[in-house]
């Protein structure tokens, strides 16, 4: 039997300061390397290998796929990176201090913008300080202005459809490092999570998460690798 294991990045500078995040590239803070490494001894005490990764564009998740594969004695895997992966797009509030901006916009409406379905934050104007639009890294892919998970679903679950769903139907145990939203987005299309009830899943970071998967199909419920 095989597994899809997802992860989400350690901890990163901006978890670290409290900053809207989105898009914009931070790296791990030590602890979040710490996290990463814990991930893939887990994994490696555990049995459950991957054979196979995915992850984002973001150095914050690709650090964290290096560090627990390397832990997991697996370095070696093919890996495979992807813009819709990436986390959810912050649009205007990336960069801002999130207490600051509940402050400012009240706590409701910063709610709203974090873990509504279908309210995107404000869009982020061109050319502004964190504007990724002409970044080498995205030539060619439309970077959005701002996204909700509703958006961020759009492109992860086509992703996942064509590019991923096949190497699990081939009987690779798949790892995918990438992101709060984005895992968000996963697990609510794997686990049938309902529109309302996605604004309460909170994803952790660091902490694998494993599908059981049974003639190349998702069967059963998610649990945390750390309890299973
Ligand atoms: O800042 C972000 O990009 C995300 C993940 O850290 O934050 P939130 O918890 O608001 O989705």
């Amino acid at each position: 039997m095989s597994s899809l294991i997802l992860v989400r990045h350690g901890q990163s500078q901006w978890n670290l300061e409290n900053r809207f995040t989105g898009w914009w590239d931070v790296d791990l803070t030590p602890k979040g390397e710490a996290e990463a490494k814990a991930a893939g001894e887990l994994m490696r005490a555990r049995g459950m290998v991957p054979t196979q990764a995915f992850t984002s564009f973001q150095t914050r998740a690709i650090r964290t796929l290096h560090i627990a594969l390397h832990a997991a004695g697996r370095l070696w895997i093919p890996e495979t990176k992807d813009w819709r992966l990436n986390e959810r797009h912050y649009g205007g509030l990336t960069g801002l201090d999130k207490a600051q901006t509940a402050a400012r916009h009240g706590k409701d409406q910063v709610h709203i913008w974090r873990r509504s379905f279908d309210t995107p934050p404000p869009v982020m104007d061109a050319g502004g300080d964190y504007d990724l639009s002409i970044d080498n890294r995205y030539a060619g892919i439309p970077v959005p202005q701002s996204e909700s998970l509703k958006d961020t679903i759009e492109r992860v679950l086509p992703y996942y459809r064509a590019a991923i769903q096949p190497v699990i139907e081939a009987g690779e145990t798949v790892l995918i490092s990438a992101h709060g939203n984005s895992l968000r987005a996963l697990v609510k299309h794997l686990s049938g999570i309902s529109d309302d009830a996605i604004t309460g899943l909170e994803i952790p970071t660091g902490q694998p998460i494993v599908y059981p998967v049974e003639n190349g199909q998702v069967a059963g419920e998610r649990y945390y690798l750390a309890d299973g």
